[in-house]
């Protein structure tokens, strides 16, 4: 679509003058309206006039109800079409000219044919609406690791939202200048308007296209408001697009949380940790450690960009500039940090609303109250079995409010990553930590994550997939290049300074159906270990899956943990991951050529490793 159509449409009328001079911003700009045919055009400065003036037209519409501003200043709540609720992964594209170059993890349509579709689609597709000019920057102003983004949007919903989740309009724009490259990205809800028609609260589109050219490094996305489908700065343009920048130009764009542990001496480690969608990133990033004397604070929670510095470590910045985590679950006991985070300033999406105008959730209090409206905008009825809130409910939040907020959190030369975690939820065979042996080892255990679906997308919760390196929806290439892409990263780098690599596990369950490990706040336990491995301190013990924690190595004061749920955690059953390790091979063989050499032997190391032992091992002493 766009490098086919010439730049020469005329401006439609009434269009402002555009606060920058960037001649391919403006040309662009222009083109997409003469597409689209919105009735008004609006460029955001990010200013919270504008943000005022957007949220007073989302709630005549209906789109945003106030919450009560004495109990939560500047928080609103938005009730999702019942068919919009979750990134809809079977709709996602990645257009590379070669079919190949997607592989197999990712939806593939020819690009041409996928251009004339998405003319078709967007052709008037804003009409009766605004078009919200959305300049964006990811990662911190200033920052040489940051990248600039334009979202288009028929959407005031998505373009505040955008304002909390980046750093969003005039100084976006600054940084852009005349001449920067950004990111273009084309988003509607698909759903036009005749004239006089009345609007919908939420409008959208049963037929959505979440589409990304890798090529010319554009988004479109067409029918879907919510979440990573329509707020373009995050899933589609950080991971999707953000990791081929990345695979081109040497560097790591990934599903991360970033994490600064302190530990009792003032010692401190950064922490980055990969976990599928609603696996737990958010609360590891605003851990409240339960051991005295250690210390967590949050750089980011769902996204990290990184690149090696000249000093040989890996330096890593959060892209976001806001939290858009999942509600249900959320608690004081088990997340008092964020509950502190969205007490202002935030968007809640699909949760239940009290009577009297405050938000609830599963989990967020033991009992539900009296009188609560479910996030359908019924009077919840607690004998259906129904939750009030949906289960991907979620908050967007300025990252900023959170007490966990590590002073450093927008330093533009990021922060040096000591360890990287893998983690999933898996109920059985994988122990609750592992250590790799290198690098290499490490590239493999991320390229065999495995984890339960959860609701954040519309797959089967419950159901296993693979999920390397919690990145299969997020990968904008063939994941095969991308295994190439982590090995060639740590190759040839002094070893001493690359992160160690660990495999983490916190949703162990036993016979019935319980979770072993507590988890959240006593995932700081775990936390200490590696830190002492990094530091040399701690002991572990080699097993054929990797280095685990001798008994006696792992923190458990204070805890009430039965020795069959200790070895359960740490126990490696070889039985069991002889059966795991014969699943790799089908996974792996989707890949053909494109699939490292080097990650078939690490499999064949493991399992020669696996035949050489017992029937069991075990991690204690
Ligand atoms: N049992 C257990 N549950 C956890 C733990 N950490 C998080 N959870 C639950 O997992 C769910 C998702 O947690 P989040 O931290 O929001 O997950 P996320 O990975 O940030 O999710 P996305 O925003 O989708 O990327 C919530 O219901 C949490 O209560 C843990 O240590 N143990
Ligand atoms: O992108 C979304 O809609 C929500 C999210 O963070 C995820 O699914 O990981």
């Amino acid at each position: 679509m766009l490098r086919r159509s010439p730049l020469s449409i005329p401006v439609t009328p009434g269009l402002r003058p555009a606060p920058t001079n960037h001649a391919g911003l403006i040309a662009w700009v222009e083109q997409i309206t003469a597409l689209t045919k919105p009735d008004r055009v609006h460029w955001c400065d990010g200013s919270d006039a504008e943000k005022q003036a957007i949220i007073a037209d989302l709630l005549a519409k209906g789109t945003l109800k106030e919450l009560d501003q004495a109990k939560r200043p500047g928080c609103y709540y938005a009730a999702s079409d019942p068919r919009d609720v979750a990134r809809v992964e079977s709709r996602t594209f990645i257009c590379s000219e070669d079919e190949a170059d997607a592989g197999p993890t990712n939806n593939w349509a020819d690009p041409i044919e996928m251009r004339d579709r998405l003319d078709g689609l967007f052709d008037g597709c804003m009409a009766g609406r605004t078009l919200y000019v959305v300049p964006f920057c990811m990662g911190p102003l200033g920052s040489e690791i940051s990248a600039l983004g334009v979202e288009i949007t028929d959407s005031g919903y998505v373009a505040i939202s955008m304002g909390v989740m980046t750093r969003m309009g005039k100084p976006a724009l600054d940084q852009l200048g005349d001449k920067g490259v950004f990111v273009p990205a084309v988003h509607t809800l698909g759903a036009p308007l005749a004239k006089g028609q009345a609007d919908v609260p939420w409008p959208c589109n049963d037929d959505k296209w979440i589409v990304h050219f890798p090529e010319t490094r554009e988004i479109w996305s067409y029918g879907s408001g919510y979440g990573g489908n329509a707020l373009l700065g995050k899933k589609c343009y950080a991971l999707r697009i953000a990791s081929i920048m990345a695979r081109d130009e040497g560097w790591l764009a990934e599903h991360m949380l970033i994490l600064k542990l302190t530990d009792p001496r003032g010692s401190v480690k950064y922490v980055a940790a990969a976990f599928p969608s609603a696996c737990g990133k958010t609360n590891l990033a605003m851990l409240q450690p339960t051991l005295p004397g250690w210390k967590a604070e949050t750089i980011g929670d769902d996204i990290a960009w990184m690149r090696f510095g000249d000093d040989g470590r890996l330096y890593a910045v959060n892209p976001e500039a806001g939290f858009f985590g999942v509600a249900p679950g959320t608690s004081r006991a088990t997340n008092h940090n964020a509950l502190e985070t969205l007490a202002s300033n935030t968007i809640f999406t699909n949760t239940a609303l009290t009577h009297d105008g405050d938000v609830w959730w599963e989990g967020l209090t033991k009992q539900a109250p009296e009188g609560l409206t479910n996030w359908k905008g019924q009077p919840h009825d607690h004998a259906s079995g129904e939750p009030a809130a949906h289960p991907n409910a979620r908050f967007a939040a300025p990252a900023g409010q959170c007490p966990a907020i590590a002073a450093e959190w927008e330093d533009p030369r990021g922060v040096p990553i000591d360890a990287i975690l893998f983690g999933g939820r898996r109920a059985s065979a994988v122990p609750l930590v592992t250590e790799a042996f290198d690098w290499e080892h490490g590239v493999f255990m991320g390229s065999t994550v495995a984890s339960e679906g959860t609701a954040a997308a519309e797959n089967k919760v419950g159901e296993l997939r693979r999920d390397p390196f919690a990145m299969l929806p997020f990968c904008g290439y063939n994941m095969g290049d991308y295994f190439a892409h982590w090995l060639k990263m740590g190759q040839g780098r002094d070893a001493s300074k690359l992160p160690r690599i660990f495999f983490v596990n916190w949703f162990r369950k036993d016979q019935d159906g319980k979770f072993v490990w507590p988890g959240f706040g006593d995932n700081s336990r775990v936390l200490k270990w590696i830190s002492e491995r990094i530091d040399g301190e701690a002991d572990a013990v080699d097993t054929a899956v990797g280095r685990v924690p001798t008994q006696g190595s792992l923190d458990l004061s204070g805890l009430d943990l039965s020795q069959a749920h200790l070895s359960t955690l740490l126990d490696v059953d070889a039985e069991v991951w002889r059966e795991e390790a014969a699943l790799i091979p089908a996974f792996y063989e989707k890949f053909g050529d494109r699939l490292p050499q080097a990650l078939w032997a690490q499999h064949a190391a493991l399992v020669e490793r696996l035949e050489a032992r017992d029937k069991t091992v075990i991690a204690a002493e």
